[in-house]
């Protein structure tokens, strides 16, 4: 099985799962993960349901951590550094590796305030206003927002609001944004936003994002990691990556049959 990435030298490796195996209680969801996620590339974890691609994403920001019965074994690494060694902070992790949700979460407060919450948080000096306009255009909201910075983030559309949470997300200066299908709740034009607001951000930070779309998925990523899920031995149901490579090689002509067969929209 071609589990390990034949791309890995070609750029700085920012974040790289090895041998990773998670389970919830006794049910192991990944089966012995190893891939690297690239710097300044959009990477793309795509698969049928089930095949643990949240599950993955949560790993590289210890989100999972909150989650009971939550265990994972083998390495995740952030540059050289190992996230899950006792001496990391996970709150630090998570300021340095962002995510953004399915479902645009803005805080019932003030476009404002949804900003520049993060930063009040880790104790931001700089000059919050500036920041805040900062983090908008970034996020290609700024257009729309400046002149209602004091009215709620609620009060937008959803595609207003995820690019808001996108922002938000930038506002503590991470390094990498998780997004868990951040266009799937939201219609075709506010999803082509997103997609080429992408493609702004990668000149600056490591994407990862999950996707249902294969079309998103072709479109808007460098690098795609395809994951099953099949019987383990036990008779749960585990995912493992089948195929990692760039985008065009996955959807054109990538090495198993089965993933010919998801991206054709075969099964799935
Ligand atoms: N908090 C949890 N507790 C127990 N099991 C969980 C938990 N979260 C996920 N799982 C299980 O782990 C497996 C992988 O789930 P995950 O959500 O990571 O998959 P996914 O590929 O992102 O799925 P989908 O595409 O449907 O969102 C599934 O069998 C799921 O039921």
């Amino acid at each position: 099985m071609h589990t390990h990435s034949p791309i890995a030298s070609q750029t700085d490796t920012v974040l790289r799962a090895e041998n990773l195996n998670v389970y919830y209680g006794s049910f192991r969801a990944l089966r012995n993960i190893s891939l690297d996620i690239a710097k300044n590339q959009i990477t793309a974890l795509i698969g049928p349901s089930g095949c643990g691609k949240s599950t993955l994403l949560r790993c590289f920001n210890r989100l999972n951590d909150l989650i009971k019965g939550f265990k994972a074994d083998g390495r995740v690494y952030y540059h050289a550094q190992d996230l899950y060694a006792s001496e990391v902070d996970p709150v630090e992790v998570r300021r340095r590796i962002g995510m953004v949700f399915q479902k645009p979460n803005p805080f019932p407060k003030s476009i404002y305030d949804n900003v520049a919450f993060g930063p009040r948080l880790v104790g931001y000096k700089g000059d919050m206003d500036e920041l805040v306009e900062q983090s908008l255009k970034q996020a290609a909201l700024w257009g729309e927002v400046k002149d209602k910075l004091r009215e709620s983030g609620l009060a937008l559309s959803g595609g207003q609001q995820q690019r808001l949470c996108i922002a938000r997300a930038i506002a503590v200066q991470p390094d990498i944004i998780l997004m868990d299908e951040p266009a799937s709740a939201l219609d075709p034009i506010s999803t082509l936003r997103i997609e080429d607001l992408m493609q702004e951000l990668k000149q600056q930070y490591t994407i990862v994002i999950v996707t249902h779309n294969m079309q998103q998925a072709s479109r808007a990523s460098d690098r795609t990691a395809f994951f099953n899920v099949e019987e383990n031995e036990k008779g749960g149901r585990s995912g493992y990556l089948v195929e990692y490579d760039r985008t065009e090689i996955i959807f054109q002509s990538p090495q198993q049959q089965i993933t010919q067969e998801y991206v054709s929209g075969r099964f799935g």
